[in-house]
């Protein structure tokens, strides 16, 4: 992992990030003064599109926000992005998912994630989007919205010969065992790995053990990525793991890097498809190294013309 404190955490969110910066987090009862505040935007899904569209990608956001302020900014800022919001509903029934979090100056946090209205994506809605998912090359999923409601995306995608992208996480130890079978790449980081497997990843070794656990429960491919160390991959073509390391880069703000590297691999997988699984994936480790170099999270995903000719 190469995040902490709010940075860590702030990956684990839905769609709005409320966000106080105090010098201490208050007790019960209590009221303070903060010195910053913001806003920002968030989660996995959106983000990993947002980085696949900055490349170039022709990218369609299928979620549910509140009709509320958030949920109007969350479109908004999607589309600015180029990415299509056709099948982003908006529902009275829930709020936009946030995170509300407190962040003190020694970044020991206090959180409160409410999912609204991700949780009421449901079958309807996946049927209504049904023609841009069996069109797409690649659709990602993640574990932000209601499992089942994941599931059916997935199931939807494999039949019409999409390849699927999963990124499990926020990561639960029992997940379904279909979400490995409906995986054409399942990529996670150490963490998550961990949490799935049982075994300890930290290195190059230890996440080529845990990839081949991963493998095992039917996945096509499999990459855990290692922070500053780039990435293991391995699939069932080729189920010995390989070590893809990553440029030394001057970090200054790691938060977000992971969707960063999931929205590149998305591209590549979409749109340079013979390229080498191996290629795709020094790709995506060298455009996750730029969003390292910047801070924040979608402010820091670079676009393709920033980006040397080489990666396209
Ligand atoms: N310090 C770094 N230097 C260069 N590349 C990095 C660095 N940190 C991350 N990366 C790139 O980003 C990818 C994803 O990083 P990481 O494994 O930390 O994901 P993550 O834990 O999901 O990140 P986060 O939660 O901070 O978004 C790595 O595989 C690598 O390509
Ligand atoms: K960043």
């Amino acid at each position: 992992m190469s995040s902490s404190g709010l940075h860590g955490h702030c990956m684990h969110i839905r769609h709005r990030l409320i966000c106080s910066l105090t010098s201490r987090l208050p007790k019960t009862g209590e009221t303070i003064h903060g010195h910053k505040f913001f806003i920002g935007f968030g989660g996995k899904g959106a983000n990993q599109c947002v980085q696949a569209a900055r490349l170039g990608a022709k990218a369609a956001m299928v979620c549910k926000v509140g009709n509320d302020s958030f949920g109007n900014n969350y479109i908004e800022n999607l589309k600015q992005n180029h990415i299509s919001t056709e099948f982003t509903y908006q529902t009275r029934d829930a709020a936009t998912g946030t995170a509300s979090i407190i962040v003190n100056n020694e970044g020991q946090n206090i959180i409160v994630i409410v999912a609204g209205a991700n949780l009421l994506l449901n079958t309807e809605d996946l049927k209504k989007a049904a023609h841009v998912i069996s069109r797409a090359k690649v659709m990602i999923c993640q574990l932000e919205i209601s499992p089942a409601a994941s599931l059916e995306a997935l199931t939807m995608a494999r039949s019409s010969g999409v390849k699927t992208l999963f990124n499990p996480a926020p990561a639960i130890a029992d997940l379904d065992p279909r979400f490995y079978t409906l995986s054409t790449v399942f990529c996670c980081n150490e963490s998550e790995a961990e949490i799935l497997t049982g075994h300890a990843v930290n290195d190059p070794t230890t996440a080529g053990t845990a990839a081949l656990v991963l493998l095992e429960r039917g996945c096509q491919v499999v990459v855990i990525t290692l922070g500053a160390s780039g990435c293991v991959t391995l699939s069932q073509a080729e189920p010995v793991p390989k070590h893809i390391p990553t440029e030394a880069v001057k970090a200054v703000d790691t938060t977000g890097a992971g969707d960063s590297f999931v929205g590149a691999l998305a591209f590549y997988l979409a749109y340079y498809p013979s390229l080498s699984l191996e290629e795709m994936l020094k790709r995506s480790n060298s455009i996750a190294a730029v969003s390292v170099q910047a801070t924040g999270t979608q402010s820091s995903y670079p676009y393709k013309k920033d980006l040397p000719l080489a990666l396209f």
